[in-house]
C-alpha cells in the first residue's frame, strides 16, 4: 500500500510510508469508533431480554460505565495518534514537496521558464502544495480509513448474517459508482476551470506589472474591464462545478441513506419469518446508525482526491522536466570559449542560430554586433549553458560545457545583462551578490569601481538602503551600475556584457568603461553593444546576422570591408548621431 501510494501521489519515501500510516490510524480509529455502537447494543439487549423471555448474561451499571470511559479513553487515544499521523506528516511532506520542486526548477533550463506561464508555475509551487497539505491530512487518510474499515465491519457482519449485511451495505457500492462516475465530467471541467483561473491571475500581474504603460496609453479603464470579464466567468463556473459536485456527492449521501430503511425492512420481514431473532435486528439497527458516518465523508473526499490527482499530475510533470546536469567539477585549460557549429532553437522548431562558428579568446574582448533578433543576446546566454543547445559544441577552456554542472560552470562567469534584476535587499546585500563571502570593503571598493559610490552616498541610509522590489527607487542607469559593481566583485574570468552601459549618460558610460576595463583585463570578453564606437575598441568583432556568423575579424579589417555589414552600420551610426529632431 505504501508504495502504490508514494507513486499515485508522488510523494516522497518518507511522505509514502507517514500516508500509510496515516491511512492505518484513520481505519482503527473508524473501527474504534464502532466499540460503542457494541456497547449500546449490549445494553439494549439487556433491558429488552425480559420482555422476550430470554436469559442474557447481564452486568451492572458500573461495568457499563467503566466499559465507557474506557471506550473513551481509547477514542481519545486514537484520535490523537490520527492527529499525529495526519497534521505533522503531512507539514513535513507539503515542505519536502515544496524544497523538492524548488529544487527541480533550479536545475531546470531556461527554456523551460519560456515554455510554462509563471503564474501556472507559481500555482504548482504554493497553491498545489497547500492543496496537497489538505489532502494529506484530510482527504487521503480519511478516505481509504473510511473505506477499508467499512470492509472490515462488512466483513464481520457478513459472517454473522448475509441478508442482513445486504440489506445493510448495499448502498456503498452504488454511493461510490455515482461519485465515480460523474468524475471524468467535472475533471474535465476542473482543468477548463483551472485554465481560466490562470488567466485571470495572469492579468493581474500582467497589469500590475505594466499600470505605467497601461496608464500612460490610457487603456488601464479597458483593461480592468477585460479583467473584470474574466473574474466574473470564473465566479461563475466555480458556482457551477460547487453545485454539479454537490448535487452528485449528495445524492451519493442520500443513496447511503436508504440503506437504514432497506435494513430495517429486511430485517422486520426476516423477523417476522423467523429467520433472526429481534436481537439480531437490534444489533443491524444500531450499526447502520453509525457505520454510513465515515462513509458521507468518505464520499466527499472521493472528489476531493480526484481533484488531488488533477494537482499531482501538475506536480509531476514540472518534476519529470529533463534538468540540466553535469559534472561537479572542471580543469579548463585557459578560458577560451569555442563554438563549434552550434545551432540552436527556443521552441524547439525555428532556427535562432544555424551554424555558427567562431572563438572567443582569454586576454581578448570579442563584440557581438549585427542586426536586432540576429542571435546575440542567446549565443551570449549559450556560452554561460543558459539553455543547452541542439546541435554542435561549445568549450569552455577546452571543456565541453553541456556536460558540465550549471552551478560548476557559472562560477566563471562574471555577467552584466540588459535587464539587470536586483532584490528587495539593502544596496549592499544587491552587490554581493556577486560574491556572498565578501567583505563590507571589498564591496565597497567593487561600488567605487563602477561608479556607484556618488549615488550611494545620497541615499538615505547609504549602502544600507532597502531599495525596493526590482530596485524600482533607482534609475535605469544606476541599477546598470550595480550589476557591474556585482560583476566586478565575482572577478570570474570569464565576463559576459550584454548592453551592459546602455542605460548610462555620457558622463557615467565614460567612468563606467573605465571601471569596465579594469574588470575585463587578461579575461575572456563577450560583448555585446548597439552602439557601434562601445566595440571600436574590442579585439575581435562577430556580425550575426540571422542566426549566421555573417563577417568576422578585426575592427580595423571589418571597417574597410566593402558592403560589410559592420562597415554599414557604423557609417548610419555616425549619421544618426547627426539626427536632429524638428520641430
Ligand atoms: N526567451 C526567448 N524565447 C523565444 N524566442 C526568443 C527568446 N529570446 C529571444 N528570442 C528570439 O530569438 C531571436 C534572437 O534574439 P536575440 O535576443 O538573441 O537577438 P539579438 O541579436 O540579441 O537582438 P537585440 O539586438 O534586439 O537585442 C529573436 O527572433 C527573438 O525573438
Amino acid at each position: 500500500m505504501r508504495e502504490w501510494l508514494q507513486k499515485k501521489f508522488a510523494l516522497t519515501e518518507q511522505g509514502g510510508k507517514d500516508l500509510a500510516k496515516a491511512v492505518g490510524v484513520c481505519t482503527l480509529t473508524n473501527i474504534g469508533l464502532m466499540f460503542p455502537v457494541g456497547i449500546v447494543y449490549l445494553f439494549l439487549s439487556q433491558l429488552f431480554a425480559p420482555y422476550f423471555g430470554v436469559q442474557i448474561k447481564s452486568y451492572g451499571l458500573g461495568i457499563y460505565i467503566v466499559m465507557g470511559l474506557l471506550m473513551l479513553v481509547l477514542i481519545y487515544f486514537l484520535e490523537y495518534l490520527q492527529y499525529n499521523a495526519t497534521f505533522l506528516a503531512s507539514y513535513t511532506e507539503s515542505a519536502n514537496m515544496r524544497i523538492s520542486l524548488a529544487e527541480q526548477l533550479r536545475k531546470l533550463p531556461l527554456s523551460f521558464f519560456g515554455k510554462r506561464d509563471l503564474s501556472d508555475l507559481t500555482t504548482t509551487i504554493m497553491a498545489d502544495s497547500a492543496f496537497m497539505e489538505q489532502a494529506f491530512s484530510h482527504f487521503i487518510p480519511e478516505l481509504f480509513g473510511a473505506v477499508i474499515s467499512t470492509i472490515l465491519v462488512a466483513g464481520g457482519m457478513l459472517s454473522v448474517n448475509w441478508k442482513m449485511a445486504a440489506a445493510l451495505f448495499w448502498p456503498v457500492p452504488v454511493a461510490f459508482l455515482l461519485t465515480l462516475g460523474t468524475r471524468p465530467f467535472i475533471n474535465r471541467r476542473e482543468r477548463r476551470q483551472k485554465k481560466k483561473r490562470l488567466a485571470v491571475s495572469d492579468g493581474i500581474q500582467e497589469c500590475i506589472e505594466n499600470i505605467q504603460d497601461l496608464r500612460a496609453n490610457n487603456q488601464s479603464r479597458e483593461y480592468l474591464n477585460g479583467l473584470d470579464e474574466k473574474i466574473i466567468e470564473v465566479e461563475k463556473s466555480t458556482i457551477a462545478m460547487e453545485w454539479i459536485n454537490g448535487v452528485f456527492v449528495t445524492a451519493s449521501q442520500m443513496v447511503l441513506k436508504i440503506g437504514i430503511a432497506t435494513t430495517v425492512l429486511c430485517g422486520i420481514g426476516l423477523v417476522i419469518q423467523g429467520e433472526i431473532d429481534f436481537f439480531l435486528l437490534l444489533m443491524f439497527l444500531i450499526a447502520a446508525t453509525r457505520v454510513y458516518d465515515p462513509l458521507n465523508s468518505a464520499l466527499t473526499n472521493l472528489s476531493a482526491v480526484y481533484s488531488t490527482l488533477l494537482v499531482v499530475e501538475r506536480m509531476k510533470k514540472v518534476r519529470e522536466e529533463p534538468v540540466q546536469e553535469g559534472e561537479t567539477y572542471m580543469e579548463p585549460e585557459g578560458y577560451d570559449i569555442c563554438f563549434e557549429n552550434v545551432g540552436f532553437s527556443y521552441s524547439g522548431e525555428e532556427a535562432v542560430l544555424n551554424d555558427v562558428s567562431f572563438t572567443a579568446k582569454q586576454g581578448e574582448v570579442t563584440a557581438l554586433v549585427g542586426p536586432s533578433g540576429g542571435g546575440k543576446s542567446t549565443a551570449a546566454k549559450l556560452a554561460a549553458r543558459f539553455y543547452d543547445i541542439t546541435r554542435g559544441k561549445i568549450t569552455l577552456g577546452g571543456v565541453d560545457i553541456s556536460k558540465i554542472d550549471p552551478e560548476e560552470l557559472l562560477k566563471n562567469y562574471s555577467i552584466v545583462f540588459q535587464d539587470v534584476v536586483l532584490f528587495n535587499n539593502t544596496v549592499m546585500e544587491n552587490i554581493r551578490i556577486g560574491r556572498k563571502k565578501a567583505t563590507d570593503e571589498e564591496v565597497m571598493a567593487a561600488a567605487r569601481a563602477a561608479q556607484c559610490e556618488d549615488f550611494i552616498k545620497k541615499l538615505p541610509d547609504g549602502y544600507q538602503t532597502v531599495i525596493g522590489e526590482n530596485g524600482a527607487s533607482l534609475s535605469g542607469g544606476e541599477r546598470q551600475r550595480i550589476s557591474i559593481a556585482r560583476a566586478l566583485l565575482k572577478d570570474a574570468p570569464v565576463v559576459l556584457l550584454d548592453e551592459a552601459t546602455a542605460s548610462l549618460d555620457v558622463e557615467n558610460e565614460s567612468k563606467v568603461q573605465k571601471a569596465i576595463s579594469t574588470l575585463v583585463k587578461g579575461k575572456t570578453v563577450l560583448l555585446i553593444a548597439h552602439r557601434m564606437r562601445t566595440v571600436a575598441g574590442a579585439d575581435k568583432i562577430i556580425v550575426l546576422k540571422e542566426g549566421d556568423v555573417a563577417e568576422q575579424g578585426t575592427p580595423k579589417e571589418l571597417i574597410k570591408r566593402e558592403g560589410g555589414i559592420y562597415r554599414r552600420m557604423t557609417r548610419l551610426q555616425s549619421e544618426s548621431q547627426k539626427f536632429v529632431l524638428n520641430v
